[in-house]
Formats: structure tokens, sequence, C-alpha cells
């Protein structure tokens, strides 16, 4: 709530700007600015679009048969309420998750919420990896009803998963390049410092990442924990360190896929929610999106070949997870046809317009195109666009439960507690 009030504000603070003569130039200058970023932003997302068309990932061959094969389109089928998304850590997964909350919020669908009274502090996590699951963990709905979706974080446990999901639930996750992911995460949780008091002057300033990996269990005896660097999203799918026995990663490789119908791709992210469409029959207009949780100070360090060898070896399961899943999410993107590639850059340039709007909380009207029929982007749109999963989880709690559980809305939620 305290994010809505902060866009609210956000909003109320530029109309009054709007008004005065000294903004106006700012203003200018901001547009100006802004136009010059849109304009790079979509010569970047089309260079993008090009890059997967030479990526040398489409030139290799996929040995097992492929899931995930293209669905019928929306208008020809029912829309799935039913789903899990597996939320692994630091791959783009926000911004999936608010995709999913954004649709489950409008229909008034249950979610599979953390346990108030288990959860006192992390309550967007369901589990974390270690953890057994049990009912008890999962925030209780009335008698009669059935949980529609799981976007919160949980390691994936089948047998859990079937005991509180009706059984058509659509299981779905997202994965992200290891060395891109670590870069992401090293940050994100500022793990230097743990290092760096550990060994303070073992670590070459101008590349901290490079210096750990020259020896990375010599800074695990202080028990640092490297949960969030090492094989993280594959402990996010229920890998342990048993699979790192080669047949037994092979054998759990094999029933993900058998389990999941989409692992989405970050590097194909445009590419992955169309897939995620039409896997659901949902409409275009509820997987546009604004990227979420981007680290913009995160440094730019020259990484060389040795660094990502070392990573390898040191996160074996997330590379050979990643490269299995991307190889196949590749060849299922090769096999698409004109249509799905017009329809993805209709979206991406959708996207562009979308951003624009939403930095205003402007009105977008989008006209009927063969992909859907005319629909509006409005400024509340763009407000739970950029709802984040912490903010939203007062409502998702209000929403699944106080209208059964009236006394529960007497639980204040303090935002600060809560950790991503
Ligand atoms: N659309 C899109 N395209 C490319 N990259 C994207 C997108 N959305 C999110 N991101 C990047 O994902 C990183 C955040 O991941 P998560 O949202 O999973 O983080 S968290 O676990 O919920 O904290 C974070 O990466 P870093 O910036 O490298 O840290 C985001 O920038």
């Amino acid at each position: 709530m305290e994010m809505l009030q902060e866009i609210e504000k956000d909003r109320r603070d530029l109309r009054t700007c709007l008004l005065r003569t000294s903004c106006r130039r700012t203003l200018l200058v901001i547009l100006a600015l802004s136009s010059f970023a849109i304009s790079v932003a979509i010569l970047k997302s089309q260079l993008q679009v090009h890059a997967f068309r030479i990526t040398p990932f489409e030139t290799l061959k996929v040995s097992t048969p492929l899931r995930q094969e293209p669905t019928p389109r929306a208008s020809t089928c029912p829309p799935a309420k039913n789903v899990v998304f597996i939320k692994t850590h630091k791959t783009g997964s926000s911004t999936v998750a608010n995709i999913i909350s954004r649709y489950g919020l409008v229909r008034k669908l249950n979610f599979a919420l953390p346990n108030r009274a288990i959860f006192q502090r992390h309550l967007n996590h369901i589990s974390i990896p270690g953890e057994v699951m049990t009912k008890d963990c999962i925030y209780p709905i009335p008698d009669g009803q059935e949980y529609n979706i799981v976007t919160h974080h949980a390691v994936y446990n089948r047998t859990f998963f079937q005991q509180i999901m009706p059984k058509n639930s659509t299981y779905i996750t997202i994965l992200r390049e290891p060395f891109s992911h670590l870069k992401s995460a090293y940050e994100y949780y500022k793990i230097e410092k743990y290092f760096v008091a550990k060994a303070p002057g073992t670590f070459d300033p101008s590349n901290p990442i490079s210096s750990f990996l020259k020896d990375p269990y010599f800074y695990s005896s202080n028990g640092t924990n490297f949960t969030i660097i090492r094989n993280s999203q594959s402990a996010d799918l229920g890998f342990r360190e048993e699979h790192l026995e080669t047949t037994r990663f092979q054998e759990y490789l094999e029933t993900l896929d058998k389990h999941f119908s989409l692992v989405m791709i970050l590097e194909y992210f445009d590419e992955s929610l169309l897939m995620l469409k039409r896997l659901l029959c949902w409409e275009l207009k509820d997987i546009l999106y604004i990227p979420m949780n981007e680290n913009s100070r995160k440094r730019i360090l020259p990484y060389t070949e040795e660094d990502r060898m070392l990573y390898k070896k040191f996160s074996p399961l997330d590379h050979a997870l990643y490269s299995f899943f991307r190889l196949k999410f590749a060849a299922v993107l090769k096999s698409q046809n004109k249509e799905f590639f017009d329809e993805l850059s209709h979206f991406k340039s959708l996207l562009q317009e979308v951003r624009f709007n939403c930095m205003f909380g402007n009105t977008l009207i989008v006209k009927a195109t063969q992909w859907h029929s005319e629909f509006e982007f409005t400024g509340e749109d763009c407000r739970l666009a950029n709802m984040r999963l912490r903010d939203a989880v007062g409502m998702l709690y209000g929403q699944s439960f106080t209208h059964q559980h009236k006394n529960e809305s007497k639980i204040v939620f303090r935002s600060e507690e809560y950790i991503i």
C-alpha cells in the first residue's frame, strides 16, 4: 500500500509541477531524455529480437521430446486460472509474479499465501530451501474453496503442491543465465561485505566477484551462506546436494521437464511471456508489464572466461539446469510460425507505449488487432503493473480472506519486515 501511495504522490507532484512555469523547462528536458531513452530501448529490443535468431543455441539438437508446444490462441480456449509459479530468486521472477498477481487480483482468485501465524518476517516466502513444507505453511482458505495461484517464493515440491492445488494447475517457472544471476544476487544481497569481513585485503576491489571465485570455499568457514549464489535456481526447484551425482541430477531434470508446462528464460523474457499467454489462454493485456527490481546501480566489471569457468565449477547444477531448459526453449522458439513473431513485435512495441504512458499515469487506448479487441491500459493498470509482491501482500490477504475471517483484518502489516 505504501508503494501505491508513493506512486500516487509522485503523480500529484508531477501534476503540480506541470502548472508551474519553472518546472516546465525541467519537464521538457525530462521528456526529451525520455524520448531518447525510449528510442534507445526500442532499438535495443529490436536488436534483441534479432539476437535470438543468431544465437548458437538454436543450432543445437534437443535430445528429449519437446513439451513446450505452441498452444491454441486465447479466443479458442478457456483461460487457465490455476497456476503454480515457482518463483526463483533474481531471475526476473518479480515481474512475472506481478503479472500473475494482477491476473488473480482482478478476477478475485484465491492465492496460496505464506501463513502469517508461522512466518513472522518473511511474508514473501512460503518456504526456503531445506524447509519441509506442510499445509500449515499456507494461509488457510474457507472450507469448500480451492487455491488458484501460487506466486510467492516456495521451493518446488510436487507432492506438496498436489495436496493443495487443483489437479489441472499449470506449473511454470523462470531461469536466468547463471553468471548474470551471480552478478545480480551478489550486488543485490551485498554479499561482498560478508567476504570482505572474513578476509579484508584479499579482495581485488576492481573486480570482487572475480577475486571471490578464485577460492570461494576460503570464505565459507565463518558460516557464510552461499545459498543465493551457489546452485540457487536449482535449490528453488527442489534439487538437493544428492543431485550433484550426475545420474540423479539427470533423473530429476527429466522429472521437472515432465511436471512443468513452461520454463521461461529471462534472456528471452518477452518471448517467454508470449508463450505463457498462449499456454494459459490469457489476453495480451494480461502480460503487459513494467520490469521490476532492476538494479541500476549494478557495477559493470570486466569478467574473464576464467571467471565464468570457475563459477561453472562452483555452481554446476545451475549451469546444467539452465543449459537444459534454455536449449529446449530455443528449439520451441525456433519452431514458432511467422504469426508468433508478428505478435511478438506487436507486443514489444506495445510494451514501449505502456512504459511511456505509465510514466504519466495516462490511459493508453490500444486499437483492435488480429490478436485482441480494442482495450485500455489505464492509470490504475499502471499502478498495478508497478506493484511489488510485498506491497500486494496486504491486498492479497484482504481479498482472499477478510470476507471469511473478519478478525484477521486487524492484523497490521509492516512492509519493512518483508524481504525480497
Ligand atoms: N523484463 C526484464 N528483462 C530483463 N531483466 C529483468 C526484467 N525484469 C526484471 N529483470 C531483472 O531481474 C532481476 C530481479 O529478479 P527478481 O525479480 O527475480 O528478484 S527477486 O528474487 O524477486 O528479488 C533484476 O536483475 P539485476 O538488475 O541484474 O539485478 C532485474 O533487472
